[in-house]
């Protein structure tokens, strides 16, 4: 069988995506989610995105990890999503979609994705990092010597290490000035560094507000794969109001010959 695709990157964070509008991808097969993303044997990818139909918005988005597992929210993939649904001409200047974590707003305007994401009620402070979810979960620590840190040896003995069976996201961080950071991520699900990580930039930006390193809701991130933006508001109850901001691009778009 022929499966048509397209792929996307957000900050160097790439994906496959495909408009499962039809419902005709085998959604449990953890085996060809795992191909499609093998960067030898398949197209190559750190996820891969179903756009779906959906009731109350303007689609569904089904996220699966490179290892062919559905995982929680993606934020980058959320922003290629929507750039995805707008190239399709399914979506004007005001989206809304439903996620695993419940319904995004999103606009995009010339290749430029910004995405609410879920708010941030509790953000848990330990010796030398922070713990929050932002749809995925998130451990966020800064380092000295970021550029030459071993970011997959030291997220994976902290992704195994002390988070059980569940694993979380690996944030390492440098404060470049009062209001940006330089973050790199080492990625549940992809067991790698990722060029860069939607939930886990959200998830700096919030923990830098929380822990005093900056008193702009509005921070800037440079990530490997490219520069993104987070801007909140700050309440008694926790965060809200969270837009995540930067580029989705198509790369390319093909077909693939699997099994049927
Ligand atoms: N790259 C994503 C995060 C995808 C999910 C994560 N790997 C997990 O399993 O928690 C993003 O941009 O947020």
């Amino acid at each position: 069988m022929l499966l048509n695709f397209y792929k996307y990157q957000g900050t160097g964070n790439d994906f496959v995506m495909i408009d499962n509008r039809k419902g005709v991808f085998p959604k449990d097969n953890t085996e060809l989610v795992s191909f499609l993303c093998d960067r030898r044997f398949g197209i190559g990818a750190d996820g891969l995105i179903l756009l779906e139909n959906d009731q109350a918005a303007d689609f569904k988005m089904v996220y699966y990890n490179s290892d062919g597992r559905q995982s929680t929210m993606c934020g980058n993939g959320g922003r290629c999503i929507v750039a995805f649904a707008n190239f399709l001409g399914i979506v004007d200047q005001e989206i809304s979609f439903v996620a695993i974590d419940g319904l995004h707003r999103a606009s995009i305007d010339d290749g430029i994705v910004s995405l609410e994401m879920q708010e941030v009620q509790e953000i848990m402070e330990k010796s030398n990092s922070l713990f929050l979810d932002t749809g995925s979960p998130h451990h966020v620590q800064l380092v000295d010597g970021l550029k030459d840190f071993d970011v997959p040896k030291e997220g994976a003995k902290l992704r195994y290490g002390i988070y059980g069976e569940q694993g979380s996201n690996i944030n390492f961080v440098d404060q470049e000035s009062p209001d940006t950071f330089n973050v790199r991520t080492y990625e549940r699900g992809v067991e790698d560094e990722t060029y860069s990580c939607g939930t886990g930039v959200t998830a700096v930006a919030l923990a830098m507000y929380h822990s005093g390193k900056t008193s702009n809701n509005r921070v800037r991130i440079n990530t490997p794969g490219g520069k993104l933006e987070v801007k909140f508001k700050s309440s008694p109850d926790g965060y809200k109001e969270i837009w995540l901001t930067g580029p989705a691009k198509l790369v390319f778009k093909g077909e693939i010959n699997v099994a049927s």
